[in-house]
C-alpha cells in the first residue's frame, strides 16, 4: 500500500516510531558526549590555576548546554512518542519483552538524572568521581542501548546463543580498550613531562 493512502491509525504509529527513533539517537547522543565532557571537566583540575578555571567555566557551560538543549529534550521526545505507541497499540503492555524494556528504560533514566546530579556536583567542584570512575560509568548507556535495542528487536525471541555472547564479548572488549588506550596516553604523557 502507498505510504500516503494509509489509514489514520497505521500512519500514527509510523510516526510515533520514527520520532521515537530520532528522539533516542539524540538523547543517547547527549548522553555520551555529556560523561565525555565530565571526564574533561575532572581533567583541568589538573592545570594551574588560571587555565583550570576557564576551562572548568567553558565545561560548565557546555555541560550545561548539552544537557538542556539537546539530550533532555531527545529524551522527552523518546519517551513521548513511546506512549504514543503504546496508546495506538496497548497490546505491546501485555507482552514480556516490553516489561524488560521499560525495566531498562526506567535504568536509563535513573541514568540520566544521576548525570544531572554529577553536573551539578562538577560545577560546585565538589564531584568525588576520578575520570577513571567517570569513564567507566560512560560504559554504563551503551551496555543499555545493546540490551533495549535487542529486546525491541527480537522481542519474546531475545536470543541466548552463540551471537549473543560474542556481542557482549565485544562490548566488554571495547570498553576494556578504551579504559587501556586512557591509561597508555595517561602514563605517556607523566612520562613525558618527567622527561621535560
Ligand atoms: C520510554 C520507554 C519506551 C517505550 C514504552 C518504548 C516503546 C516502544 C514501542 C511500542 C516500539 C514499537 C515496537 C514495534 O513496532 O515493533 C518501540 C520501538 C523502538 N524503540 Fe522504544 N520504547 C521506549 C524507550 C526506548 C529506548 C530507551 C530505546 C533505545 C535504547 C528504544 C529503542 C527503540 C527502537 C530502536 C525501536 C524500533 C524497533 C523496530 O521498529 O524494530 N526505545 N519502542
Amino acid at each position: 500500500m502507498p505510504l500516503l493512502t494509509l489509514s489514520w491509525p497505521a500512519e500514527a504509529y509510523l510516526w510515533f516510531k520514527t520520532l521515537h527513533i530520532v528522539g533516542v539517537v539524540v538523547w543517547f547522543a547527549g548522553l555520551f558526549y555529556l560523561v565525555r565532557l565530565f571526564i574533561y571537566h575532572r581533567e583541568a583540575e589538573e592545570l594551574e590555576e588560571s587555565l583550570r578555571l576557564a576551562f572548568q567555566a567553558q565545561y560548565g557551560l557546555m555541560e550545561r548546554r548539552l544537557a538542556n538543549i539537546i539530550t533532555t529534550p531527545g529524551m522527552v521526545v523518546a519517551v513521548v512518542c513511546a506512549a504514543g505507541l503504546l496508546s495506538v497499540n496497548p497490546a505491546w503492555l501485555q507482552q514480556g519483552w516490553m516489561h524488560a524494556k521499560l525495566a531498562f528504560v526506567a535504568a536509563l533514566l535513573a541514568y540520566h538524572a544521576f548525570c544531572y546530579r554529577l553536573m551539578g556536583q562538577l560545577n560546585r567542584g565538589a564531584c568525588s568521581w576520578s575520570p577513571k570512575q567517570l569513564r567507566a560509568l560512560n560504559e554504563l548507556p551503551t551496555l543499555l542501548l545493546v540490551i533495549v535495542v535487542m529486546l525491541v528487536v527480537f522481542k519474546n525471541q531475545f536470543p541466548t546463543g552463540a551471537a549473543t555472547w560474542f556481542i557482549v564479548a565485544l562490548v566488554v572488549f571495547m570498553a576494556a580498550s578504551i579504559q587501556f588506550y586512557a591509561r597508555w596516553r595517561r602514563l605517556r604523557a607523566e612520562r613525558l613531562s618527567a622527561n621535560a
